[in-house]
């Protein structure tokens, strides 16, 4: 169980204003001590705002920010014991890398041996050994902003927030720091909230993600929990491709929930939540989810389908199809069988413990 004095961060009905805007509105989070959260959504939604009122760059127009069981709401951000890497990495345009990552060590007044291995230390993490003489204007963007997260690593933070740190590097650059950053955080045992709009740097890093939309929280949860019972549909729309069907419960029974959508097609869902016969419903599926048959079968979720379009993606490949009853359907397959090609039909299965449901209908137009 765990209690206030596990929390290293609390936010509690944190609200930014600017003007008729709210940027923040009513936001409520925990992180506890040693634990990833990421802020995770679309542009604008306001995770940068509530990142920085944390740090204590921008003040909240309502609430109270907590750290390590202090009430910070109104201090100065060197007033609040935390570390931040931010897109705009400030680097000292005249100071080497190697004093640059120093720089803070000193101020603490560490002694050379220390800082010596501190640089070394952390310029291997972010891969910059051998660049420790060069000044910023002499690396690319994504070499500085490796520099500004050595800066920040050198220090070792009991509490780091980071802003899209690696959003300037390239993917394979990105990958390899984000498993790098990850076992540091660990060994460290480094409580850090982390801003970003990569759903795949979120779900592998995190241990809870606080995914945000307009302002507000939709949803905080663990990343499985957050992919494979998105619970809302922006939640579902947002983190992967989900195939959504709209209809409503004609009947449950032995576990099932039968949903008819449209007029002539029928699932078989398995009830993991209640919903009353005659209730209008969206019936949640990920591509994934959906198993090409070797063979035409009967059987309750068997459809035959037509491929209309193939994505290749290396690892995976993504079908777009439709079913005979005349819905869309986004089918996901590992590379190792080309199942299919445009034009060809196939036949289809889905378990009913791989659909999710959730009540209401759509909330925009397709
Ligand atoms: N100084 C400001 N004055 C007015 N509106 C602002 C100000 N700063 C941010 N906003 C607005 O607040 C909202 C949230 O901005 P924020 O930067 O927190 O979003 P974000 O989720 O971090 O986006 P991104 O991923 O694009 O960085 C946006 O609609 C933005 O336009």
């Amino acid at each position: 169980m765990k209690t206030v004095a596990d929390k290293a961060i609390q936010v509690e009905g944190v609200c930014k204003r600017y003007g008729q805007v709210a940027a923040v509105n009513n936001v409520s989070f925990d992180v506890h001590h040693g634990e990833f959260v990421s802020l995770l959504g679309p542009s604008g939604c306001g995770k940068t705002t509530t990142l920085r009122m944390i740090a204590g760059f921008i003040m909240a127009s309502d609430g109270a920010i907590r750290v390590n069981g202090r009430d910070v709401t109104h201090l100065p951000p060197e007033k609040r014991e935390v570390g931040f890497v931010f897109q705009n990495y400030a680097l000292w345009p005249h100071m080497t890398v190697a004093e640059n990552v120093a720089f803070g060590l000193k101020l603490r007044k560490r002694d050379k041996a220390f800082i010596k291995r501190k640089i070394e230390e952390s310029l291997a993490v972010t891969g910059l050994s051998g660049y420790e003489a060069r000044l910023p204007r002499e690396l690319s963007g994504g070499q500085q902003q490796r520099v500004a997260l050595a800066r920040a690593l050198a220090l070792e933070p009991q509490l780091l927030l980071m802003d899209e740190p690696l959003s300037n590097l390239d993917r394979a650059l990105r990958v390899a720091m984000r498993r790098e950053l990850k076992q540091l955080q660990k060994r460290l045992n480094m409580t850090t909230l982390y801003v970003t709009h990569d759903q795949e740097e979120a779900l592998s890093m995190s241990d809870r993600v606080v995914i945000m939309s307009g302002g507000e929280i939709a949803r905080i949860a663990r990343p499985f929990e957050v992919y494979e019972d998105p619970q809302s549909e922006f939640v579902a729309d947002f983190v992967g491709t989900t195939n959504f069907f709209d209809g409503t419960v004609a009947g449950v029974a032995d576990g099932i929930t039968t949903v008819r959508v449209g007029p002539s097609l029928v699932l078989h869902v398995g009830s993991h939540i209640q919903v009353p016969t005659g209730a209008d419903v969206r019936v949640l599926l990920r591509p994934e989810r959906v198993r090409i048959l070797a063979a035409q079968q009967e059987g309750a979720n068997v459809f035959k389908a037509r491929i209309d379009f193939v994505e290749y993606f290396g690892p995976t490949i993504r079908y777009t199809a439709q079913i005979a009853t005349g819905e869309s359907l986004y089918i996901e397959t590992h590379n190792n069988s080309r199942a299919a090609d445009i034009g060809d039909h196939v036949w289809v299965n889905i378990e009913p413990d791989h659909f999710r449901l959730i009540e209401g209908r759509r909330r925009r137009a397709s």
